[in-house]
């Protein structure tokens, strides 16, 4: 079993942050501090550090100090791991417009072969979007689920997205799609296969979670692959050809896919409150975790921001006491040690940027 968890981090030049070596606790640790002190920031490195990407920015350069009085120079974060009984380093440098990345001594040249190391998972304000926003968020979701459970999930991907933006391209001049059309059913397929498997484990695992955290509620999902139900996806093809070629691009197949999550049958997004929609994201995550460890033997870092925003005192007791049996390590950020009723096993203070240990 991977025991993944962070040792140590530094972090400089990431937001308003600056830390060397802060040492880590494998087990819950606790971010506390005003408002703006930085406390999302550290969260927000570790998943960067994980995924090489932001949860709250598209744009890698707002991640990057800025200064009223200097040129900006590069974030770096560096992480010490503890995985299958080896320590190591991973870390990242980020300048304006490259990343360098590396694990232990070695230069990594691919951003496919560094994502894969750190498995992280993270419930932040803009958790709500997989429910209240865009398919595009609920595809994410999935294939960064599938992505830790297959391997041959990247190239399917890749080849997907490839055959899609040549077939596109040959609509939108007027030119025939058959060559494209083959190598797009069968990397659509694939993908279909992968999404399908992946929301399959995600049905088994998730109402247990959510009735531990919400009982007397229920949810179910359905997953809609981009095209009519009962029609396999070179069937759906064929038939759209004519208004594929009307509109100049390709309008179904798994660039359109979505899911339904439903609460007591009816639609999450029309129906459930604001807790509730919080209760059911971190229900997401945990189920996540559970699959990625069942699966492929690797144990999430979990990040909760804001621990408090949102949940009642019965729903955050039951999430910590649910984590507690987990045996991951923990991140969770919060104004106030006094808010939450918990023996974390660390507890750091935020302070313009700066961090250091609560005893
Ligand atoms: N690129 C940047 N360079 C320097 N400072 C930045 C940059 N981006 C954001 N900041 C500042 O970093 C600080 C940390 O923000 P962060 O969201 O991490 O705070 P927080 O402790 O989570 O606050 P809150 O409790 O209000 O959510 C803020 O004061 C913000 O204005």
């Amino acid at each position: 079993m991977d025991l993944t968890h962070l040792t140590s981090l530094s972090i400089t030049q990431f937001r308003n942050l600056t830390m060397t070596d802060c040492p880590l606790s494998a087990g819950f640790n606790l971010l506390v501090g005003d408002n703006g002190a930085g406390k999302t920031s550290v969260l927000e490195a570790i998943y960067y550090l994980s995924t090489l990407k932001s949860f709250r920015t598209q744009t890698h350069n707002d991640l990057i100090a800025r200064y009223p009085d200097r040129d900006r120079g590069c974030a770096v974060v560096r992480a010490g791991v503890h995985q299958d009984d080896h320590d190591f380093f991973m870390a990242l440098e980020r300048c304006k417009d490259q990343f360098r990345l590396r694990l232990g001594r070695e230069e990594v040249p691919r951003a496919s072969l560094f994502v894969a190391h750190l498995p992280v998972l993270a419930l932040h304000a803009q958790s709500d979007d997989l429910v209240l926003a865009g398919p595009e968020f609920r595809r994410k979701f999935i294939d960064r689920m599938a992505f830790y459970l297959f391997a041959d999930f990247v190239p399917a991907y890749a080849q997907f997205a490839r055959m899609l933006k040549q077939r596109n391209a040959a609509l939108r001049t007027g030119q025939s799609t058959e060559i494209w059309d083959p190598l797009f059913i069968q990397y659509g397929e694939r993908l279909n296969e992968q999404r399908v498997a992946a929301l399959d484990l995600l049905k088994t695992v998730l109402p247990q979670v959510f009735e531990a955290l919400a009982p007397q509620l229920s949810v179910d999902m359905q997953f809609h692959p981009g095209h009519k139900s009962g029609l396999d996806l070179s069937e759906a093809l064929a038939r759209n050809r004519e208004r594929d070629r009307e509109m100049g691009q390709t309008l179904i197949g798994p660039q359109r896919a979505d899911i339904l999550f439903t609460l007591n049958d009816y639609a999450f997004k029309s129906f459930a409150s604001r807790g509730q929609i919080k209760v059911f994201t971190a229900a997401l995550t945990l189920a996540t975790a559970h699959i990625w460890q069942a699966q492929r033997g690797k144990r999430a870092v979990l990040l909760f921001d804001d621990f408090m925003s949102e949940f009642d005192a019965h729903h955050s007791s039951a999430l910590l006491h649910y984590l507690s049996n987990m045996g991951h390590q923990v991140f969770i950020s919060a104004v106030d040690r006094q808010q939450i009723d918990f023996p974390f096993d660390a507890v750091f203070r935020l302070d313009a940027g700066q961090i250091s240990a609560v005893v």
